[in-house]
């Protein structure tokens, strides 16, 4: 990795200030108005960009601790130069760099002490503390995959293509990919590609969802002809699936609490030309009484702290507090208790997070479970960071009465 030319340097600064520093503002969305900005830049000097980004962000804290103090709207060049220190990368000798005293930063490189596990994994303290506590001594290993980069797989648009066609596709356009074996409409990129310039894309053969996501849609199984609620549909990442995994046929209601989320999922709808979804805002609670019994198949895709996907999202464990991961906890509660009645009896329903706190996941089912009598568990599946993909909890339940 080598960062030689001046207007990357600034692109990355401005992208990281407005991350750190501005409210509600992604680094996903961040990054990618920088590229679209600067349409200019060649593919390498756009990897570059992206990943010093991205590397920075997640290993924020370790960095700050090598420059010696916080980072502030005014010193992000000096954490900049910190992270080029640290990832031995090739730099020129920026003006902006100047008044950096960067034998404080190579003193501490050297000596290789580092004062504490939030600061070698770079995670708030709070949130050292809460994974040790949630998932014992094995909440390093899933840490260190946690600050991995994550690969980039797309699910295969059944209802268009096959994966293998589709990888034959991708060659033809110069983005090497193939095939996972486990996981049958996936497939994965060799390397990172903006894969949303390809004609496969805008001809909805494919949508970007990580490995462990498709698994959702293969658990609940829906079948052609089914009435399928989803809950928390979003913009529809996983409601595209169960279209595809039913064939068009049958009904999917789609639903979430934000109207702009929705119109999205109508957009993608189009393009891979899933014909059988209904969107539906929650407007008022009387939205999903009136789905009370009415489905064969109930997908919660429930809002969560997301710390099973922060390889892809790393900017979210400075976003978030334990005070939110609480918040967050009592609406999953209140979801699975008001939407498990919209499944018939007999029907199924998944209950499933990003997260991989138990607190979260199976200490929510079991709650649940014990409270509602009527449903019992038929299969449950935790999927760590560690495995390879994003962290993903979910657990398949049947209404008995
Ligand atoms: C994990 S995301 C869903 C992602 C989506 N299923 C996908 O695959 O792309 C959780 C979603 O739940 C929605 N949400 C939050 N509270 C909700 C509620 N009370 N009822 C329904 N949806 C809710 C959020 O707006 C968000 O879109």
């Amino acid at each position: 990795m080598e960062l030689i030319h001046r207007n990357l340097l600034i692109g990355i600064h401005d992208a990281l200030q407005e991350t750190f520093f501005q409210d509600k503002k992604y680094a996903d969305k961040v990054i990618e108005r920088l590229l679209k900005a600067n349409r200019k830049w060649g593919s390498q000097d756009r990897q570059v960009v992206s990943e010093i980004f991205y590397n920075i962000i997640r290993w924020k804290k370790r960095l700050e601790y090598y420059m010696g103090e916080g980072v502030k709207p005014n010193n992000v060049y000096k954490l900049i130069l910190a992270y080029l220190l640290w990832s031995k990368s090739h730099y020129k000798k920026f003006e902006e760099f100047d008044g950096v005293k960067t034998a404080d930063i190579l003193n501490k490189l050297k000596k290789g002490y580092i004062p504490t596990k939030a600061i070698e994994y770079s995670i708030p303290d709070w949130l050292a503390e809460t994974m040790e506590k949630e998932l014992g001594p094995k909440w390093e290993k899933e840490m260190l995959a946690l600050n991995e980069q994550a690969p980039t797989v797309l699910r295969t648009n059944t209802l268009k293509t096959s994966p293998k066609e589709l990888v034959a596709d991708l060659q033809d356009e110069g983005v090497p990919a193939f095939t996972i074996h486990g996981y049958p409409d996936a497939v994965q990129l060799e390397e990172k590609k903006n894969v949303f310039l390809t004609s496969a894309f805008k001809d909805g053969l494919f949508e970007v969802q990580d490995a462990s996501s498709q698994t959702i849609g293969q658990l609940l199984d829906p079948k052609e002809g089914m009435r399928v609620v989803d809950a928390c549909a979003g913009a529809g990442g996983k409601t595209l699936h169960l279209a595809a995994l039913m064939k068009n046929k049958g009904q999917i209601i789609a639903l979430d609490i934000f109207e702009w989320k929705l119109a999205e999922l109508k957009r993608r709808a189009k393009r891979a030309g899933a014909h059988n979804i209904e969107a539906r805002f929650i407007s008022d609670s009387k939205v999903i009484k009136r789905l009370h019994n009415t489905a064969d198949r109930l997908l919660i895709d429930a809002p969560c702290s997301g710390l099973g996907v922060l390889k892809r999202n790393p900017d979210s464990k400075w976003k978030i507090d334990q005070d939110f991961i609480d918040r967050i906890k009592k609406e999953q509660e209140q979801i699975l208790k008001d939407y498990s009645k919209i499944i018939k009896k007999g029907g199924q329903m998944i209950y499933a997070t990003c997260s991989i706190l138990p607190s979260e996941n199976n200490l929510q089912v079991e709650k649940f479970l014990t409270n509602n009598p009527d449903y019992s568990l038929v299969k449950e599946e935790k999927i760590m960071p560690s495995q390879g993909y994003d962290g993903f909890y979910m657990a398949l339940i049947k209404r008995d009465n």
